[in-house]
């Protein structure tokens, strides 16, 4: 415009033109130092609330896999679980942030380019803004297209980087096995196809920059050709309208774009959230119905116990009754598959069972404080499992505020503190991916160090002492003698030699108890206990 009116003046030397456009330049680099500045202030609010909501939606996620039971965790896959934390989150993370604040800002600036445009000249702003629904229905469209195939991107990433990380846990079985050519060809074919859905993917992604560009395109042609013939014809006085409406078609074309990524953000964080909640919802199955403390003192009762487990629709256990009273020490023997070690997790209440009750302290496990009875019970299970951390973190795991002197003196008890100490950095030693690999009875007697630690009123063993020699088992046994005075211990086993002391000996049979009663009594009476007693009796006088 300024251009414009000095453009037939005469007075072209003087200063004023001069001083007009230095204040039009300080008006555009003012207003652009401006934009800045409050676009920094937006970004900063509006991702760091979306962070912010992302993180309390994660813990709460989080806090949610923690109260739901076992069964949940068999009926998803681990991946899905994953999934929810990170992906699902995500989105409706993309949502409550960028989504929003691409929406303000397309508004704010749409609004206001539109007036300005309407005010300068009304049929060639009418003209300009046509292309652009159409621009924003296309962006849409491919978006969401991107969207469906970059999920089954992503899908194939994750297969790959499971199946990877499953050979290298599995690595040894592969090496010894000679196997690697077979693992090399499947992971070649998943990676093949996932270079398929790449590709397709980049495919549909190639699209979007030819598109924005021919429509920013056209409508710069339109303004050209439209406002030209309207300046021809009078319509519009002056030429620099067109370029100012070219500016404004540059200026428009990226919100304009941004409606049509931002509609398909929004749904893919509605049906994000709508999983989200879903799972939210989720009541655990083992629920905590009680809130005031109730007291255990170790006194468990089975009475007529039935359980299937879910899934396998497996009847584990059939009509089985015993009772073991606070300080007793009960052994449980059987063939594999009987139910010995679901015995164990009905006392930890990790399923609740179909028929019969279980009562600890003469009440049935239901009306007990679910923390108070898992906060009582020291367990050791089959497969020990620990946490790639230091030895002595491994055992402190059992209780959080203790002394280093505690923590050796589970370990001395677990007969594993000679162990310890040979490794150069003895208790700091870190285990798992990181560090050292424990032999499967070492392992086992740390996670035995770490339930003693506990001092719990409740001792659970799940043949924890399966891959310990004899001589040890031995020791670890005499030790426990010792730590587990007054407290309940029920010792699962396939040796006579871990039962032989304990107040009382049940055998299991396909989830039936088929012998009860003391060492001595059993190795009289004619069954599966005496059988396994000769038998080892044998195999040590061999
Ligand atoms: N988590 C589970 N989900 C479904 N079925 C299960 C589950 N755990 C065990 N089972 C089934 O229940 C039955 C009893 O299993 P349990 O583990 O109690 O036997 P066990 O006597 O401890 O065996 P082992 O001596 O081999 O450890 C088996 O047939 C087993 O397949």
């Amino acid at each position: 415009m300024v251009v414009e009116k000095y453009k037939d003046a005469d007075t072209t030397s003087d200063g004023s033109i001069e001083g007009e456009l230095t204040r039009i330049i300080i008006y555009i680099i003012g207003a652009a130092i401006i934009a800045g500045v409050l676009t920094f202030f937006m970004r900063q609010t509006i991702i760091n609330v979306s962070r912010y909501i992302e993180f309390d939606l994660k813990n709460e996620v989080y806090e949610q896999y923690q109260k739901l039971s076992l069964n949940f965790y068999k009926k998803n896959r681990t991946g899905d679980l994953m999934n929810r934390i990170s992906e699902d989150v995500g989105r409706v993370r993309m949502y409550v942030g960028p989504a929003i604040m691409y929406s303000i800002n397309t508004i704010t600036l749409f609004v206001i380019a539109l007036i300005y445009m309407f005010n300068t000249a009304p049929k060639l702003a009418l003209y300009t803004i046509v292309p652009l629904p159409i621009l924003s229905v296309i962006i849409y469209k491919l978006s969401k297209e991107i969207h469906q195939r970059s999920t089954i991107v992503q899908e194939y990433l994750s297969k790959l980087s499971t199946y990877t990380q499953e050979s290298f846990s599995g690595i040894s079985v592969i090496k010894a096995y000679g196997i690697e050519p077979l693992t090399a060809t499947n992971f070649n074919q998943l990676a093949l196809t996932s270079k398929e859905k790449q590709l397709s993917l980049a495919q549909v992604q190639a699209w979007f920059f030819p598109m924005m560009i021919l429509l920013i395109g056209a409508s710069n042609l339109l303004v050209i050709y439209i406002g030209g013939m309207q300046y021809i014809n009078g319509e519009i006085e002056s030429l620099g309208t067109i370029a100012e409406f070219i500016i404004y078609v540059n200026m428009l074309t990226w919100p304009v774009a941004t409606v049509g990524w931002v509609t398909s953000i929004i749904q893919q964080a509605e049906a994000s959230q709508k999983r989200i909640n879903e799972f939210l919802k989720l009541e655990p199955e083992i629920k905590n119905s009680v809130k005031e403390q109730t007291q255990i003192n170790g006194n468990i009762a089975f009475k007529n116990v039935s359980f299937t487990y879910d899934d396998t629709n497996i009847q584990a256990l059939k009509n089985v009754s015993f009772s073991i009273n606070e300080g007793e020490t009960l052994a449980i023997l059987g063939k594999t598959g009987s139910g010995k070690s679901t015995i164990l997790d009905l006392i930890g209440r990790l399923y609740d069972i179909d028929n019969g009750e279980i009562k600890i302290n003469q009440i049935s496990i239901e009306k007990h404080n679910l923390t108070n009875l898992r906060d009582s019970i020291g367990y050791v299970p089959q497969d020990a499992f620990l946490f790639s951390d230091s030895i002595k973190n491994n055992i402190k795991f059992g209780k959080e505020n203790t002394t280093e002197e505690d923590v050796i003196e589970a370990a001395k008890n677990a007969q594993v503190h000679k162990n310890i100490i040979g490794f150069n950095n003895g208790y700091d030693t870190v285990l798992g991916e990181r560090g050292i690999t424990l032999s499967g009875g070492q392992k086992q007697r740390v996670s035995i160090a770490r339930a003693i630690i506990k001092s719990p009123k409740i001792l659970l063993f799940d043949d924890c002492l399966s891959a310990v020699d004899t001589e040890t088992e031995e020791k670890i046994l005499k030790n426990l003698n010792k730590v587990s005075k007054g407290k309940t211990t029920i010792i699962v086993s396939h040796r006579i030699s871990s039962a032989k002391n304990a107040d009382k000996i049940i055998v299991l049979d396909d989830g039936e108890v088929v012998q009860e009663g003391t060492h001595e009594a059993l190795v009289d009476i004619n069954g599966y206990y005496k059988e396994l007693y000769l038998k080892q009796l044998s195999e040590t006088f061999k």
